[in-house]
């Protein structure tokens, strides 16, 4: 069981482009994608389990996921391999628990030497998710007013994305500003490190990895094998 909740928190890097492409990632930690993937109801039910047969709480689980992903993260791309000192990233939150982990994971990141700028475009007024955001803000983590409205712009101006929009709470079609926010990143060049899973695309599916994208209206699935399938919706 620890073994496999190690498994679902750490960063997935998806897609034979962003494994090929890199060329600054740690080849061991890049060639991990053989690793088995929770379905989103064997996923939610470990989470049930530590709740409440472990009694964790929510708090102690997120940081212990975000701490997870920043060392992963640290050991995929070292900072000292981007092309920036300090590198820079750009962690997205989304509005539950796995944006949680995206504030989580950005304070460690800080603390690891790179220079992490956060976008939490919906945030739960909630005395857990307040807290996260001081912290950052104490160690002055900036947050963007808006989203870099160009793909270009991301890739300019940071080394590394960390997807922390949805987890496995994910459903049905994306909803705004979340449909914008995947529709620029399906254009970045810079590698993304999505948390639990690539946002936008079923837990379900991950299992065969896929990297959600949106191609003429359609939402497009490459495979880890580099096959493809177009479907309509994520
Ligand atoms: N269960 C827990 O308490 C823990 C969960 N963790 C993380 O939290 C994740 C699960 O958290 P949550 O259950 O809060 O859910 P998520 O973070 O997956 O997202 C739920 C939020 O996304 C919104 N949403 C869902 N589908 C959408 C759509 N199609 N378009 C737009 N918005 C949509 C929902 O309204 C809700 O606000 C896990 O995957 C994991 O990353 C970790 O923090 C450890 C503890």
């Amino acid at each position: 069981r620890l073994q496999a909740h190690a498994c679902r928190v750490g960063p997935t890097w998806w897609g034979p482009q962003r494994l090929s492409s890199g060329g600054r990632g740690d080849p061991e930690v890049m060639a991990s994608t053989a690793v088995r993937y929770l379905s989103q109801e064997e996923a939610q039910a470990v989470d049930e389990e530590l709740f409440n047969e472990y009694q964790f709480s929510v708090d102690q689980l997120m940081e212990l996921a975000g701490l997870s992903c920043a060392t992963a993260i640290a050991k995929a791309y070292p900072p000292t391999s981007m092309s920036r000192s300090p590198a820079t990233v750009l962690v997205i939150c989304g509005p539950g628990n796995n944006g949680g982990d995206g504030l989580v994971c950005a304070r460690h990141l800080k603390l690891f030497g790179y220079q992490p700028t956060i976008y939490y475009p919906k945030r739960p007024n909630k005395p857990l998710f307040n807290a996260l955001v001081t912290q950052c803000q104490k160690m002055d983590i900036p947050f963007l007013g808006e989203m870099p409205p160009e793909p270009m712009l991301i890739d300019e101006l940071y080394d590394l994305v960390v997807d922390a929009i949805f987890g496995f709470s994910f459903k049905g079609d994306v909803r705004e500003p979340f449909r914008t926010i995947l529709s620029i990143l399906n254009g970045v060049t810079v590698p993304i490190a999505s948390i639990d899973i690539p946002s936008g695309s079923g837990s379900k599916e991950v299992g065969s990895g896929v990297l959600p994208c949106l191609e003429d209206g359609m939402w497009r699935r490459e495979t880890l094998e580099g096959s493809s399938q177009t479907c309509s919706s994520p």
